[in-house]
């Protein structure tokens, strides 16, 4: 409460006014709006955020009945751990997602409360090597990030910005961006890769910026959009001609610039959450964290207590064929039985594009039609062009704890290295041993010991792995493969792997245990005009659903598991509060940016005109 009264006496008096005509207008349309009216919901894709979503339906309205329907026989999505026998114990190996972040993911707090998971929980601290040590490999090595922290040995940084290739040069154009010149009002939206290089280098995006966007969207820093990865930082050049300068009167009124909505919605999960201090406080000391069984731990255990309430109803293997309004406004659906089945609402978390293509208007129905090259044949045409990239996860397990000479949480290739030092055409390697926790070899005994003075071990008392080893995982493809139609098998994604972690890192053994797997379309791209486009989406579904069919989930507002935990906390919260679509955060009248203290309990922030 008293994090929610400084953000709320943090805002101008304008602002506050705004705030309160929302509030007022919300409650006028909640009395037009009766929850009454939500009495069964369809929840569309059983993967993280559809389950989540579920999750939080049953606990927002407990009488309203919930079917979960997957058109695969498991669900889960792409977040799937395997525990794999090797000699001595067994090791988990990730398929997708592997770590989720503490910072600023309070509905993930609140989940795993709720499912009881905080003892499984392994935290990574915020002086572990996974989260001091980060590498970028370029040209032909590996280099290690100057991260500033206390422990900072500062000759060394300035050794390595004067004489690594990667780092050399990057002083001069953080220095001047507060000079160059702004971008025109009529500019929109533009690519991370150009945004960077006009307010910094070209270096700065093709070396460092494209590694980033390797690691989180396994997409092009020349495609994907400034405005929905960054929005900070296109926000800032806006209003204050410069991001070094709007930094600058941020840090000098101990402040940050956020959107209103989240103001909204942070006060919203503070007011609605029972959150343990204890485990807010190991979410405060650690920079990422895991399960003890991996990251399906989550969704076995969001599943195992679905499946024990009465009220909602998990629908695998169930591929619905199309999806419509009836005469009394009722979702309609239809089953791949062909029989229909029929809800008072429908909250989508499938591809945006499989969503577009299930909402084809009736004279197009009979006919096939390639969506994408006819608009008019779908409700929702906005969503029809949207894409991911496809990944290969190879993961290894060597016996030997001592393989590697590094600690830290793995390395990023940018686009800028050459071909003959990437033919694999990978985007990175993840040093799984530095956040899953040391296997003791008897009870109490660590395996690792950290690798200077600045580090702290991982939690000694929960670990994944039974046996010691070192555990990687390469990553191949992204959008390297855009527009393939062949994709490599797993034997060849393995001698990819192995040919590079060769090269890289001088790992001449064969592995004791491996998994190969090929994520198709697996991580949604915000390429340039996403948001013009989620914005269009939101219009689409307001006039042809009415508030029946809204969307959450990785598509639209954010592609990481918090992203989609708390999207589906929003939508599962909207549905009660009579809201949309789900994409109100691209409403033209979504409310603006404002600034608030930087720990949401600091001094007010009194902003300048
Ligand atoms: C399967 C490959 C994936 C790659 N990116 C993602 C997946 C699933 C999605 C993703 N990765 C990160 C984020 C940011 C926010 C978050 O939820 O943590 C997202 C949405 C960050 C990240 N990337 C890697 C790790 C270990 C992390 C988390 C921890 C951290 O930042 O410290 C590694 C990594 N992921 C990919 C590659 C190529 C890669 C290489 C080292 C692609």
């Amino acid at each position: 409460m008293l994090a929610q009264r400084c953000v709320l006496q943090s805002l101008r008096v304008d602002q506050r006014h705004q705030l309160h005509r929302n509030i007022r207008s919300l409650g006028a349309s909640l009395r037009r709006y009766s929850t009454s009216d939500v009495k069964d919901v369809a929840v569309l894709g059983g993967g993280i955020t559809g389950l989540a979503t579920a999750h939080n339906l049953v606990r927002e309205l407990p009488n309203v009945k919930v079917s979960i329907y997957e058109a695969s026989p498991r669900i889960g999505g792409w977040l799937l751990s395997k525990r794999v026998d090797v000699p001595g114990g067994s090791v988990v190996f990730e398929q997708g997602p592997r770590t989720l972040r503490p910072a600023g993911s309070l509905t993930t707090a609140q989940l795993i409360q709720d499912l009881g998971l905080v003892n499984d929980t392994i935290f990574s601290s915020k002086t572990s090597p996974a989260a001091l040590n980060r590498f970028v490999y370029y040209p032909d090595h590996l280099v290690r990030l100057p991260v500033p922290s206390k422990n900072s040995n500062f000759a060394q940084i300035i050794f390595s910005i004067l004489s690594e290739p990667l780092l050399r040069g990057l002083i001069p154009p953080f220095l001047f961006e507060g000079f160059t010149e702004t971008r025109s009002h009529d500019l929109q939206d533009e690519s991370v890769g150009s945004f960077i290089s006009r307010r910094l280098s070209k270096a700065v995006a093709n070396n460092l910026l494209s590694a980033m966007m390797h690691g989180i969207y396994a997409g092009d820093v020349w495609k994907l959009s400034i405005k929905s990865i960054f929005p900070q930082l296109w926000e800032l050049e806006g209003r204050f001609g410069s991001v070094a300068g709007g930094l600058l009167y941020l840090w000098s009124r101990d402040g940050r610039l956020v959107k209103m909505q989240d103001v909204k919605a942070m006060a919203g999960v503070l007011q609605s959450s029972s959150l343990n201090p204890e485990l807010l406080a190991s979410f405060r000391s650690s920079s990422v964290y895991t399960f003890k069984n991996g990251i399906s731990q989550l969704i076995d255990r969001l599943a195992e207590t679905l499946r024990q309430n009465p009220n909602v109803t998990i629908k695998t293997d169930t591929k619905i064929r199309a999806i419509r309004q009836d005469a009394q406004h009722q979702i309609e659906l239809d089953l791949p039985d062909q029989s229909k089945a029929y809800h008072s609402h429908m909250i989508s978390t499938i591809s945006a594009q499989s969503l577009s293509n299930l909402a084809r208007r009736p004279s197009s129905l009979d006919t096939p039609v390639n969506i994408s090259s006819n608009p008019e044949s779908t409700y929702l045409p906005s969503l029809r062009k949207a894409y991911a990239t496809t990944v290969q996860v190879v993961s290894l397990y060597y016996s030997d704890p001592n393989l590697i000479p590094y600690q830290g949480f793995g390395y990023l290739i940018p686009q800028s290295v050459p071909f003959e030092q990437n033919p694999e055409l990978a985007l990175g390697v993840i040093f799984d041993s530095s956040y899953s926790g040391t296997p003791s070899q008897t009870p109490g005994e660590t395996i690792f010991t950290p690798a200077s003075s600045q580090v702290d071990a991982p939690t000694p008392s929960l670990s994944q792995d039974t046996v010691p080893g070192t555990r990687l995982t390469v990553i191949l493809g992204g959008h390297w493969w855009d527009g393939y139609t062949y994709y490599p098998s797993e034997q060849q994604g393995l001698e990819l792997a192995t040919s590079l972690l060769q090269r890289h890192l001088d790992i001449n053994v064969p592995p004791t245990a491996y998994n190969v797997v090929l994520q198709k379309d697996c991580i949604p791209q915000y390429t340039v005009g996403h948001s013009a486009r989620m914005r269009a989406a939101h219009g689409e579904l307001k006039r042809a659903f009415k508030g029946r069919l809204r969307v959450a989930g990785s598509w639209y507002t954010g592609v990481g598991v918090n992203d989609c935990v708390r999207a589906a906390w929003s939508v599962a919260r909207g549905l009660k509060d009579g809201l949309k679509t789900g994409l109100e955060e691209f409403d033209e009248e979504a409310e603006p940016w404002v600034m608030v203290p930087k720990n949401g309990t600091s001094s007010e922030v009194k902003e300048k005109e």
